[in-house]
């Protein structure tokens, strides 16, 4: 067996699915890919090239597309999933007759459920009930990967197999795969960065510096670790690349749609105009609202995520909004060395006059 090229199967014709599809094949696997436009895996497989969503780039001419999902499921060992969260569980439903129990099922999805607050590999596991299930996520733009630029990612699960088998498929000479058993922590980073990806876009287009993209950078994290620790994960995975790694880079590129949604709204666009000119998924859109409201309800302080919330869907000025969160409490910086309660109580003593200088 180890000898037989593996068969992978990559569900999404979008970039990162192709991006990922080519990835497999440089590395020798057999990949079919799946996407719902008989057109454009006519073309791919013709031209070997993804006109839709990675135009100058080429693809691995082994890469076989194809808008028959059976036919691309067939046989396969791994099943990457990179259709964008709105679409994910419908299209794995669409895929259920064709998975078997010995498949390993990964998603690549950067997004979140609405009902349940659900993460993509939690829908694999409630659609299939199948025990190989992961998540890649780290700072991977499709078009950098594409240009096979040097590239670090993380497979995520509790299953050893999963990991083993997902590094082997994809680790080359231009990709990385480093692993983690915090599934849920890993793929919760890659969906809660698009939050600040957004405002890093933003600022950027009102002309703000480096220093407030590192502040903004910085606290995003802060506030992550926060949500984190309230949803009982390990803040601890977000220091890999599947947290500050993908921070890093969805805040600072063009390349980055998230970033670019942000940025046409910080120039004046409105949020219709901004995702319609993008013609792709901006998971942090919907990821904002989302997390708003979760950590409304679940009591967490989220002041960056509250106030882009208010920006976007608010109608309030994002000048206005960086003012307000500029002279917001005063705060720790590292919440796990100082807790927040912490410098709130000594301000409180000190205006009451229960201590001096
Ligand atoms: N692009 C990137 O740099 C990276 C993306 N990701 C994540 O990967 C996920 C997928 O993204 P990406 O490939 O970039 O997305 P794209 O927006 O580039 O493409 C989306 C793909 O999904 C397909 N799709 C959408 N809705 C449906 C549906 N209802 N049924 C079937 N197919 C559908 C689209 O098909 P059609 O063209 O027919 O609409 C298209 O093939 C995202 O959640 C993103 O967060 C992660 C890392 C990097
Ligand atoms: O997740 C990504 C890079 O790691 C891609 O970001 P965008 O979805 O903002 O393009």
């Amino acid at each position: 067996m180890a000898d037989e090229p593996m068969r992978v199967a990559v569900l999404g014709g979008g970039s990162f699915g192709t991006a990922l599809a080519s990835i497999a094949a440089d590395n020798g696997a057999r990949v079919c890919q799946w996407l719902r436009d008989p057109q454009l895996a006519e073309q791919i497989n013709r031209e070997h090239r993804n006109s839709r969503y990675l135009p100058e780039y080429a693809i691995n001419p082994a890469v076989r597309a194809s808008s028959d999902m059976q036919a691309v499921l067939e046989g396969a060992e791994l099943v990457l999933v990179a259709i964008p969260s709105k679409a994910f569980r419908d299209v794995v439903r669409q895929a259920r007759p064709w998975l078997n129990a010995d498949q390993i099922l990964v998603s690549t999805t950067k997004g979140i459920q609405e009902e349940g607050f659900k993460l993509m590999s939690q829908i694999l596991e409630e659609e299939t009930g199948f025990a190989h299930i992961g998540v890649i996520s780290g700072p991977n733009l499709a078009t950098e990967i594409a240009q096979k630029q040097l590239t670090a990612t993380v497979v995520a699960s509790d299953d050893a197999l999963t990991r083993t088998r997902v590094q082997q498929a994809l680790s080359c000479d231009y990709f990385r795969v480093y692993a983690s058993n915090d599934r849920y922590g890993v793929e919760l980073g890659g969906s809660l960065k698009n939050i600040y990806a957004i405002a890093a876009g933003m600022a950027a287009a009102l002309g703000m510096g480096e220093n407030t993209r590192s502040m903004l950078m910085t606290r995003a994290l802060a506030e992550m670790g926060r949500f984190a620790v309230s949803l009982g994960a390990n803040p601890m995975t977000f220091l890999g690349l599947a947290g500050v790694g993908d921070l890093i880079v969805t805040c600072s590129s063009q390349l980055s749609r998230n970033y670019r949604v942000g940025y046409a709204l910080g120039q004046g666009k409105n949020l219709d105009e901004a995702v319609e000119a993008l013609g792709q998924v901006a998971e942090g859109v919907n990821t904002i609202r989302l997390v708003r409201d979760k950590a409304q309800a679940d009591g967490v302080y989220m002041p960056l995520a509250e106030g882009l919330y208010q920006v976007l869907f608010e109608g309030v000025p994002a000048r206005e909004m960086a003012r307000m969160l500029m002279r917001g409490e005063q705060s720790s910086d590292v919440e796990f060395v100082l807790p927040r309660e912490a410098v709130q109580q000594a301000h409180r003593r000190v205006e009451a006059g229960e201590e001096k200088p």
